[in-house]
């Protein structure tokens, strides 16, 4: 059973005028976050705009965190992805949760508001030990990598 996250509501819109934040099917992985802008909002070609969501979540739990992933229909039709590619949110991030929208496509995109912007995935996290070593124990690998297996 997940821990609960809290969210703390920012724009008074959410919970009237825009849906509060929910999981659009018992299968889904993500949340939709929703531009909380106050009027059209226009990306043009080439374009990174800092789009509020109207929330902010605290993790708290440090085996969790939240990314932030593109729509893959606003990618894939309309060239709107991340400016960061990803956002990672930290347990222990209280502040509010942002998205980096970046027009790659070559129209403009307008944003209404409350309009699904992007969506926000929560994944668990393994923090690493570090140990100073001379070798590493030897694995099937190696040091090989960046496709030194070839293509098929
Ligand atoms: O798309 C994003 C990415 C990050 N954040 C918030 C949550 C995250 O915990 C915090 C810091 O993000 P990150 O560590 O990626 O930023 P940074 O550029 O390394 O700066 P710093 O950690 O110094 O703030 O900003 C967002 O709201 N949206």
């Amino acid at each position: 059973m997940m821990k609960a996250i809290d969210v703390k509501i920012l724009d008074p819109r959410i919970g009237s005028e825009f849906p509060l934040p929910a999981y659009a099917t018992p299968g889904s992985a993500g949340l939709d976050l929703r531009a909380c802008v106050d009027g059209p909002l226009v990306i043009s070609p080439g374009e990174t705009q800092l789009i509020k969501t109207g929330i902010s979540i605290h993790v708290a739990d440090p085996s969790l965190a939240a990314v932030i992933l593109p729509r893959s229909g606003l990618g894939h039709k309309h060239g709107i992805v991340l400016g960061n590619l990803v956002g990672l949110i930290d347990s222990d991030y209280q502040g509010p949760l942002m998205v980096s929208c970046w027009n790659r496509g070559s129209t403009v995109f307008t944003v209404e508001p409350g309009d699904r912007i992007a969506q926000l995935v929560f994944v668990p996290v393994v923090q690493a030990e570090f140990n100073i070593v001379d070798s590493f124990e030897e694995s099937q690998r190696g040091e090989g990598g960046f496709g030194h297996s070839g293509k098929q």
